[in-house]
């Protein structure tokens, strides 16, 4: 591992439903850098965010965030890691405001200490008008958000984003990009997940492939022409015309 690797996965393999979802996936991440992860349906991204974010445990293999085995210390990933999944887990009956404090303090803040970050993260996220609002009545890409925030109320070192896209408005897909570069030139790492190829040009770095659960391609994305690279190489695996 170098001296600025944030994530270090390693020979790690799932089954879901008695078959192979992700396997022997190995991968690194540092500081500061945004990954996108693509893939088809069904091609093991989901799966290995919710290993990632301690949700899911592998059957084989290890995860180290900053050197320390996190599967064996769930407490660790609760702090560290900030997850927006597929669907975000919120509860209607619950307002914005109940929902950030809610999770900051389940990741160990002081209730003062979650105070403060909630309103730091409401403030960034311009939920100023929703806070005190039910999550049963806000409308899709406000459920988005509100994930989104409750994701990052803690200030995760490793932000691991499924779908951040999904349901968002063009200005809202803007910001998202705006605040995913943010975290990274804080230093933290990103991995974001998605369908949408032009997505990972415009903020990742970096971009693996995952196809039938196996890693196929890992590579920086410096520029235009990678992104145009990108887009073949992708189709080239997907459709099975590249080589396993
Ligand atoms: N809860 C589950 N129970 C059983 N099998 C599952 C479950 N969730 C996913 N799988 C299976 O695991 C494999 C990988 O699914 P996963 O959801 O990780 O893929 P994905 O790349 O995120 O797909 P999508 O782009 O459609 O969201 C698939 O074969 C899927 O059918």
């Amino acid at each position: 591992m170098t001296a600025t690797s944030l994530l270090n996965i390693s020979g790690v393999s799932r089954q879901r439903a008695g078959r192979a979802a992700v396997s022997d996936l190995s991968l690194i991440l540092n500081r500061g850098q945004v990954l996108g992860l693509l893939g088809v349906n069904g091609a093991g991204k989901s799966t290995t965010l919710a290993m990632l974010a301690g949700a899911l445990r592998p059957d084989r293999g290890s995860i180290l965030l900053d050197g320390q085995d996190f599967v064996a210390s769930p407490e660790l990933a609760r702090q560290t890691i900030g997850w927006l999944p597929e669907a975000a887990p919120l509860w209607p009956e619950l307002s914005v405001d109940e929902h950030l404090m809610g999770f900051a303090t389940l990741r160990g803040m002081t209730r003062r200490d979650a105070r403060r970050a909630t309103d730091a993260i409401v403030e960034r996220l311009q939920l100023g008008e929703l806070r005190r609002r039910l999550a049963g009545v806000l409308s899709q890409g406000q459920r988005q958000r509100l994930g989104l925030a409750c994701a990052l109320v803690h200030d995760p070192a490793l932000l691991i984003l499924d779908e951040p896209a999904n349901a968002l408005d063009p200005v809202q897909v803007g910001e998202l990009r705006k605040l995913v570069r943010e975290r990274a030139a804080a230093g933290c790492g990103v991995i974001l997940s998605t369908h949408v190829l032009g997505e990972v040009t415009a903020v990742c770095d970096r971009v693996a492939i995952l196809h039938e659960g196996r890693l196929r391609h890992d590579a920086a994305l410096r520029d235009d022409a990678d992104g145009h690279i990108l887009e073949s190489t992708f189709f080239a695996i997907a459709t099975g015309a590249s080589a396993a």
